[in-house]
């Protein structure tokens, strides 16, 4: 193993500064000389960017983040660059003052940011004002100073952290810095995954600056990236009893759309039959637009249990409402104890009566119904993803997606994954119905829950991005996703 074999593992900011710790005392390489590795390393990256730049403009803060920024202005200087340095205030910690004596011994000088002014012209703007070391929202001056930053229209290189964005939660509590490219040092930090983060982190880049496998004996990374994964083969002598039978459950009246997404999903994902049960206004709809789902009127329990007991994975909630049909429908369908994935009105309906699932469970709540079922506010679900998405899945013990960009899926035990795929384009109505027909299938196709989740929102982000590709993220519908899911399950369209 290798350090570069740690770029899945995805480190919260304390254990990122243990780490730098540990190289320091443990390893005896002193702070300064990690400095400058990354500040090499950086180089090497903003040259790999942006090879014709000749004049780099690098922003650099009091920390060691700034640090980092003078003395790759020191190197950049000695390369033969034009290297303009702007300073928020004076240094503070013996390397990064050490780093900016070294700067301009090399004869570079150092402007100090006055609050306002011009800002130098410049092919690459180097962002090392704040990393790790990010304690609240940035100030108004700095924010005016990012504001301008990015006003300048130069690309942005940003040393480790985008300055401005949580590095532990990726919440940006004010102005950030946004990035066309991220290079971080020695371990990539959870944060820059998920929530706002990356909106403003643009392409990331670990830089693991040479340090040894010792390193990371006994840590143990708080979360992991997910990676492209598939199912495997089907043996030749499958039938389709083999694969499963989802039933999805929904679509109270007006609410067609969802569940038929959800079935066609289920389809796509490869389940061996799937059933719908839902309002009889929907079954001529739904039998003429995909006849492969099996559509039944079901006008309350008893028509429910029939199709429960052919049933072995449910999908229970999209369009299902909160109605008394919806709610007898949701309470006969957890008594089952059937394998299920649990999603919009059917996760409502949770929050207004809790209780502990059992079995393989997958919730899949947007931050909205997160909140509901947490009894807090949206805001501090986003406060810290990693936090509400573990309290969920240990409340309810069950498996849970939190969605939003960079999904998040958690274990009771602790274990969270982190899915690194998705775009804009995919904050349209019936994505999450999609979702969640997908992970029923991977369930009924004999998945574990935590596998069936990962997997399944793996699958779902990777089609986006295949779909968006083709045709571009505005104008992105649900269903357009169905057939790049089709291609990336069969390890096709990558
Ligand atoms: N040995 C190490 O620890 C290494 C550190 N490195 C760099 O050092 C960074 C961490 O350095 P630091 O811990 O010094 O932290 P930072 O440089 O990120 O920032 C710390 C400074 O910013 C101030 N500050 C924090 N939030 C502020 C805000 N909103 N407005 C104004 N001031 C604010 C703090 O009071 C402190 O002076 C990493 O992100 C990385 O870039 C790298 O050089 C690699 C090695
Ligand atoms: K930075």
């Amino acid at each position: 193993m290798t350090a570069s074999d740690h770029r899945h593992e995805l480190y919260t900011v304390d254990q990122v500064r243990a780490l730098d710790r540990r190289a320091i005392d443990a390893l005896g390489i002193p702070g300064y000389e990690l400095m400058q590795r990354a500040a090499a390393a950086a180089l090497v990256c903003l040259r790999q960017h942006w090879p014709r730049a000749r004049r780099i403009a690098v922003y650099c803060g009091p920390g060691n983040n700034g640090g980092d920024g003078f003395l790759l202005a020191a190197l950049a200087h000695e390369a033969g660059l034009h290297a303009d340095v702007i300073a928020l205030g004076e240094s503070q910690g013996d390397d990064a003052v050490r780093a900016r004596r070294e700067f301009e011994l090399g004869g570079g000088t150092v402007h100090p940011w006055q609050g306002s002014g011009e800002l130098p012209l410049a092919d690459v703007q180097v962002d090392g004002l704040f990393g790790t070391g990010l304690r609240r929202a940035l100030a108004p001056d700095v924010a005016q100073l990012v504001r301008q930053m990015q006003a300048r229209g130069a690309p942005i290189l940003a040393l480790d952290v985008p300055s401005g964005v949580n590095a532990d939660t990726g919440e940006v509590p004010g102005e950030s810095v946004q990035a066309d490219v991220t290079v971080t040092f020695i371990a990539a930090k959870r944060g820059l995954y998920t929530a706002q983060a990356p909106g403003y982190a643009g392409q990331l880049q670990l830089e693991p600056l040479g340090l040894p496998e010792s390193l990371w004996h006994g840590c143990r990374a708080d979360a992991e990236l997910l990676r492209v994964q598939t199912l495997a083969p089907r043996p030749r002598q499958v039938h389709k009893g083999n694969n499963g039978h989802v039933l999805a459950i929904g679509g109270d009246h007006g609410t067609a759309g969802a569940i038929r997404l959800c079935g066609e999903a289920a389809l796509r994902g490869g389940a061996g039959l799937v059933s719908v049960a839902t309002r009889s206004e929907h079954l001529v709809a739904l039998n003429s637009a995909r006849p492969e789902l099996m559509a039944h009127e079901v006008n309350g329990p008893q028509a429910l249990a029939p199709l429960l007991e052919r049933a072995t994975v449910l999908a229970l909630g999209p369009g299902l409402g909160q109605g008394a049909w919806g709610h007898a429908l949701w309470l006969t369908a957890l008594e089952s104890g059937l394998p299920l994935v649990l999603d919009a009105d059917g996760l409502n309906l949770l929050a207004r009566e809790p209780r502990q699932l059992t079995g393989r469970a997958v919730l899949t709540p947007h931050p909205g119904e997160a909140a509901r079922l947490l009894g807090c506010d949206t805001a501090k679900i986003g406060a810290d993803r990693f936090a509400a998405a573990r309290e969920l899945a240990r409340r309810y013990g069950a498996i849970v997606v939190l969605k939003g960009a960079g999904s998040l899926v958690a274990e009771p035990e602790g274990r969270v994954a982190v899915c690194p795929w998705g775009n804009p384009g995919m904050a349209s109505g019936g994505m999450g119905d999609l979702l969640t027909g997908i992970i029923a299938a991977l369930l009924a196709q004999g998945c574990e829950a935590w596998q069936a989740a990962c997997l399944g929102v793996g699958l779902h982000a990777r089609a986006g991005d295949l779909a968006a590709r083709k045709g571009g993220e505005r104008g992105l519908l649900a269903s357009d996703l169905l057939e790049p899911l089709r291609l990336l399950l069969n390890g096709k369209g990558a």
